[in-house]
């Protein structure tokens, strides 16, 4: 399916689709389906060893994976920063912060993009997250609107009968049998419900609390399935279907607001490529990033660099959310942890009690590598038990930028996490309610010690904010940087079918769209959406 960059020949195509992360892949399984259409996935990462038996792809508990990641970083404890003035936002990220502030934000560079190094968590978004979509953008983005093409993307093994769900699409998703759940697990739940929570038989339906299995794209033996193998891997031979990879998208062209090609970098050479119609599916800080040195996007902030302005879009770039979440740590007793199991097996969806909102996801996660977690690489005990607390509707909203017309020089990204009252107060609630956990006699025997937290942090309101600021991080699930919306919206960058608003052949098809972060782990909902604008992109070349 790869094929090698041609300096002298300019191939056109129908579609050129940038970046083949979760939603790339689902685009170009969907545009190619039609064998008359000529159809190039281009991706700035390398190609998937998945299939290689010694891959660490295929491990669905080791997150972030060096060597298959960008190298962005994001600034998340600096609060209120002036985001209008992109000078004054580059000096204030450059002069002020300090390395405690910086977060390497790891997101996916390789075919299968975030979805071959994320967790494989497969958790629908909330009915309640569309009717918010459904105010912003239209009733095209209801929670019935959009629940055909959740149904369309998986191939539920457990319910695969069920009226709600799907049994013929691409992701195979499934939950833990009764013989995998490991005692541990098994203990977490039995404690949520004595807290009061329902058992629910399936996450995946409803959005009431309750505690239940998590669905997962991973094979029976725990190996992770991601969109890449899921969806195009299968269609390894059809030949209107290429893909290059290792190769750098700098820009979409245009001509009177009408797309004509991209540039790509390829061994530091410029190469051009022709197509009238091109997806963008580069995900929230990469397609803002192709964006911006296209000339779309805030006419300050393309002056500030010379970029000459095709489209006065200030919201590019703008909204970028992510879910802020903490994970309290404990050293499991010997012989308690195994490798080779689903590492997330139940999760509950419960209220920190701020008000009457279903706002925090908590979960244990069993067996993990300690040398994959961030501040603990060094320490004795080779596998450790967490307990994650995860903020479902985070009010903070940040930004990115690029700060050159380099390709390859990293974006500005702030993500003030820490920013919001609220959402510290829900997760202190939520690190609270971890404790709790913890001290149960029946979690209790199979853990050696809890690291970091004490009665005396725990119990003090002050101590508690600012420990939670502090140790808070994102959650990998970024979002919302050309959101979906009306045109009145000064800050929508497009339409309810993805399209970039005032420009003719360019949609954007990825996480990048959403007007506001769902309540769940974002994968799921951002296949969903490749599979909605997918198919009305289709319709809209028929007609
Ligand atoms: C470590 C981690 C853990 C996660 N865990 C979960 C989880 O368990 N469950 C869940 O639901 N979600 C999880 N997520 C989030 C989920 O994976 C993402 O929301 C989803 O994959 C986003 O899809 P996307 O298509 O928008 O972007 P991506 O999948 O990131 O794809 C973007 C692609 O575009 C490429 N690209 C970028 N710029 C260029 C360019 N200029 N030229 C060419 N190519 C380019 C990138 O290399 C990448 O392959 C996790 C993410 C990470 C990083």
């Amino acid at each position: 399916m790869d094929i090698s960059v041609n300096q002298n020949s300019v191939t056109e195509y129908d579609y050129i689709i940038i970046g083949g992360g979760s939603a790339g892949c689902v685009a170009a399984a969907r545009l190619s389906a039609n064998p008359a259409k000529k159809v190039l996935l281009i991706e700035a990462g390398g190609a998937s060893d998945v299939n290689h038996q010694s891959s660490p792809l295929r491990d669905a508990s080791r997150l972030v994976l060096e060597g298959y990641n960008w190298d962005y970083t994001a600034n998340i404890r600096d609060k209120h920063l002036n985001i209008e003035s992109f000078t004054e936002f580059k000096n204030q990220l450059t002069q002020n912060s300090s390395s405690k502030k910086i977060f390497n934000y790891r997101l996916g560079k390789v075919m299968g993009g975030s979805s071959a190094v994320n967790g494989a968590v497969a958790l629908r978004a909330f009915p309640s997250d569309f009717a918010l979509w459904e105010q912003q953008i239209g009733k095209q983005w209801s929670w019935e609107s959009v629940l055909p093409w959740y149904k369309q993307l998986e191939h539920d093994l457990d319910f695969a009968e069920h009226q709600l769900h799907g049994s013929q699409g691409p992701m195979r998703l499934r939950r833990p049998q009764p013989e995998e759940i490991h005692p541990l697990d098994a203990t977490f739940a039995d404690i949520s419900v004595k807290q009061g929570l329902n058992y629910v038989d399936d996450l995946n339906i409803g959005e009431a609390p309750g505690v239940g299995l998590v669905p997962s794209n991973v094979a029976p033996n725990a190996e992770r399935i991601d969109v890449y193998r899921a969806y195009l891997e299968p269609l390894k031979s059809r030949e209107n279907l290429s893909v290059i990879t290792d190769a750098l998208v700098d820009k979409v062209k245009l001509e009177n607001q009408q797309v004509i090609g991209i540039t790509i970098k390829v061994d530091d050479k410029e190469y051009y490529l022709q197509s009238s119609e091109v997806v963008l599916s580069a995900g929230a800080i990469g397609s803002a990033a192709v964006l911006q040195r296209s000339g779309i996007g805030d006419p300050d902030h393309l002056g500030a660099l010379n970029i000459p302005l095709n489209q006065a879009l200030p919201g590019v770039g703008k909204n970028l959310q992510d879910h802020s979440s903490l994970v309290v740590w404990s050293v499991p007793k010997p012989g308690v942890c195994q490798s080779g199991m689903p590492w997330r097996q139940f999760a509950t969806r419960s209220q920190s009690g701020v008000d009457q909102q279903t706002d925090i996801q908590i979960g244990l996660l069993n067996s993990i590598d300690s040398t994959t977690v961030p501040g603990f690489q060094d320490i004795a005990h080779p596998a450790l038990v967490g307990i994650s607390v995860m903020l479902m509707r985070p009010q903070a909203r940040g930004k990115i930028s690029i700060q050159s017309t380099n390709p390859q020089q990293r974006p500005l990204i702030y993500l003030p996490i820490a920013q919001d009252q609220q959402d510290i107060l829900r997760m202190v609630a939520g690190v609270r309610n971890i404790w709790q956990t913890l001290q149960a006699p029946t979690i209790r025997q199979y853990l050696q010690e809890t690291l970091f937290w004490s009665e005396t942090i725990i119990n003090n309101d002050k101590v508690m904010q600012t420990v939670v600021s502090n140790l808070i991080n994102p959650g990998w699930h970024a979002s919302g940087t050309l959101k979906m919306g009306r045109k009145e919206d000064p800050d929508a960058v497009t339409d309810e079918n993805g399209c970039v608003h005032g420009i003719n052949g360019l949609t954007v098809l990825d996480a990048s769209v959403f007007p506001a972060i769902p309540s769940m782990p974002t994968n799921l909902t951002t296949i969903m959406v490749a599979e909605k604008l997918s198919d009305q992109l289709i319709q809209r070349s028929q007609s």
